[in-house]
């Protein structure tokens, strides 16, 4: 794509100066979605609401989200960002009591009638605020889920292995200490594990939930590089109460906001627009520091 094409894409789209096309990857998802600046749909909310036992703690959350672009989930806390997020790969079945209603597509896929949880949770990742690395070696905790998988030949399990913590850039790190425990690594670290294990299944999707909180400024700053090298490779959803980071990373931000115990989106844009030219007083007054 010459400058020129980018330019005109860009007016609906990420609005960066700078869309990578190749951006160093080499294991790259099944679906490799466009550069973010080609906005193209790819998951669909609509109508979205989540309930914990009586409690409607969102409601009426429409949202589209645009393949290979990292959209930031931003409000103050108790917005329902993270139940909204848990809701685009089911993880809030796993909540007892929680109820979600609505519809969320990702592509062609309905993702709350699917019966097949495990190939949607292969599509959509999921990272956590505080490291969750399985008690095992560094290899094991990607060659664990690659077996779970079905991928039964040892030496394709290996390349992959050093592909993800290539990609992560902790191989460096880690190459002459796979079989020590995971829990040995430091916590950013033991963060980019997490992201090498979920890139080692190809996900299209990742769904990311305050990744750099538990974090100190260093390591916080490795992963906020590794989120700009996924812009065009991976779709990212990203929850955070950093805003710097936010304004940073995002291609796209959906500010959500609670009114009596129940979280609304208030404006979703590029980030760009979000940050500097928002429209709702709410917006204004929240990325400005005045609310929330
Ligand atoms: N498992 C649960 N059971 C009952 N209520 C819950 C549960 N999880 C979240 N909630 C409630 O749902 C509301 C939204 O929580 P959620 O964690 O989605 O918000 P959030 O915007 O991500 O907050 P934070 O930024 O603090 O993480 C809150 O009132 C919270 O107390």
């Amino acid at each position: 794509m010459n400058a020129k094409d980018r330019a005109a894409r860009n007016q609906d789209g990420c609005q960066r100066a700078s869309c990578p096309e190749s951006n160093g990857f080499t294991l790259s998802p099944v679906d490799t979605g466009p550069p973010c600046c080609l906005p193209q749909p790819l998951i669909e909310v609509d109508g979205l609401a989540v309930h914990y036992g009586n409690a409607r703690v969102l409601s009426g959350i429409s949202l589209t989200i645009h393949r290979g672009c990292v959209t930031a989930l931003i409000g103050p806390s108790g917005c329902g960002k993270s139940s909204f997020l848990s809701s685009l790969n089911r993880m809030t079945d796993m909540i007892p009591g929680c109820r979600v209603e609505g519809k969320v597509a990702l592509g062609a896929l309905d993702v709350r009638a699917t019966k097949d949880l495990i190939s949607l949770r292969r599509r959509v990742g999921m990272i956590f605020q505080k490291p969750n690395p399985f008690p095992l070696s560094i290899r094991k905790n990607i060659e664990m889920p690659l077996k779970e998988h079905g991928i039964r030949n040892r030496s394709e399990r290996a390349e992959i292995i050093e592909t993800v913590l290539e990609d992560v850039g902790l191989w460096a790190e880690v190459k002459d200490r796979l079989d020590s425990s995971a829990l040995s690594l430091s916590g950013g670290q033991q963060q980019r594990l997490c992201i090498a294990r979920a890139l080692a299944l190809r996900p299209e999707v990742l769904l990311m939930d305050e990744p750099c909180s538990a974090l100190d400024p260093l390591a916080s700053g490795v992963v906020e590089e590794l989120l700009l090298r996924f812009r065009g490779r991976y779709t990212v959803v990203i929850v955070t109460h950093n805003l710097q980071q936010a304004r940073r990373v995002a291609d796209y931000a959906a500010f959500f906001w609670a009114t009596d115990g129940t979280g609304t989106l208030i404006e979703h844009g590029t980030g760009a627009r979000i940050f500097d030219e928002p429209r709702q007083p709410l917006t204004v007054a929240y990325v400005n520091g005045k609310a929330g």
